[in-house]
């Protein structure tokens, strides 16, 4: 579908987030990061541990207070001071999954509880009748039996515990959804699985994720679109498989040719050793954020976007 023709979801405009309130303690995590999510798409961001990609989803859903920049839902800004009305429509419209369901649900809560909770805090339902009915149609959503409702979480394996974090993102109906590494904690004979899920529920319910994650081959296969972070900046954001083909940013070029090693610590300093960012020069030509040709956006400075425009000619 052409550009001009989707509908933008979210939009992030030069977001940064701080950590630290005194000048000496004071973290920049994320600094000047622009991106849009259209509706129905699903948009990746890729980076190192470390990089700021969960800071970005905590800021999205409130959890991180941003120091700078807006992000804006559905046409209006979300981030700072906004009232009650708008603070209960993204409650329930943009939801997170997170990465270790054995972490993120609370162990002597039984099922029916942990997927209900949000309906609870929103008062999201008219009566006992509605929520059984919404909590019981989401577990069939995620492929669990309304028997299950009445255990707790340790009667479950890792992958089922998943389908029990998505039923408690998809029972608030929400429009977007938050999949921070939701298959890295997984065995890796179910991660497919959990995948193909979010990929089925994509469809039947016409969401739109935000897929964070440091796999490079998992974001190849499930997004359409990808950002890649480094230090808490976007340096290169494009189509998925363009962007695969032809990355143009020294530090994606690094990060997609490092051989994939089973140890992430060993990948990391793979990457490292490859990509030096001092090779940049940006304390004499600062460097700007480009869009050098439809939808393919990189850092760089004039040197290095003629560079890049002479690459994507080539
Ligand atoms: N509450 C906090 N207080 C101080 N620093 C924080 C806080 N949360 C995150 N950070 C720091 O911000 C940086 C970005 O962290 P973040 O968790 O967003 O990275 P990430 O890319 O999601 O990494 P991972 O894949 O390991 O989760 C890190 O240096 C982290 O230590």
């Amino acid at each position: 579908m052409p550009n001009n023709q989707k509908e933008v979801l979210l939009e992030v405009k030069n977001l940064r987030v701080e950590f630290g309130r005194r000048k000496k303690n004071k973290f920049v995590a994320v600094k000047d990061v622009n991106f849009n999510i259209y509706r129905g798409e699903t948009f990746g961001l890729v980076g190192e541990s470390g990089s700021g990609k969960t800071t970005i989803g905590r800021a999205i859903i409130r959890l991180n207070e941003t120091a700078g920049g807006e992000i804006i839902f559905k046409g209006k800004k979300i981030n700072g001071k906004i009232d009650k009305e708008l603070d209960r429509e993204i409650t329930k419209k943009i939801q997170m999954i997170f990465q270790d369901p054995m972490a993120s649900l609370n162990e002597r809560a039984k099922v029916d509880y942990i997927v209900s909770e949000g309906l609870y805090n929103l008062k999201n339902y008219k009566n006992e009748e509605e929520r059984k009915e919404k909590v019981e149609k989401a577990l069939i959503d995620v492929g669990l039996l309304p028997e299950f409702l009445s255990r707790f979480p340790h009667e479950f394996s890792g992958g089922q515990r998943q389908r029990i974090g998505v039923a408690r993102s998809v029972v608030m109906e929400p429009e977007l959804i938050i999949a921070d590494e939701p298959i890295s904690a997984l065995d890796v004979s179910i991660r497919a699985q959990v995948l193909n899920l979010m990929s089925e529920l994509q469809r039947s319910k016409g969401l739109t994720y935000l897929f964070i994650a440091h796999d490079l081959s998992v974001v190849r296969f499930i997004t359409d679109r990808v950002a890649v972070i480094y230090k808490g900046q976007i340096v290169e954001m494009a189509e998925t498989e363009k962007l695969y083909k032809n990355p143009l940013h020294p530090y994606t070029r690094s990060l997609f040719s490092a051989i994939p090693l089973p140890d992430p610590r060993r990948q990391r300093s793979k990457v490292l050793e490859i990509y030096d960012p001092s090779c940049h020069d940006y304390e004499n030509m600062p460097p700007k954020w480009v869009e050098i040709e439809p939808e393919h956006f990189v850092l760089g400075n004039e040197r290095e976007i003629e560079e890049y425009m002479k690459a994507l000619n080539k």
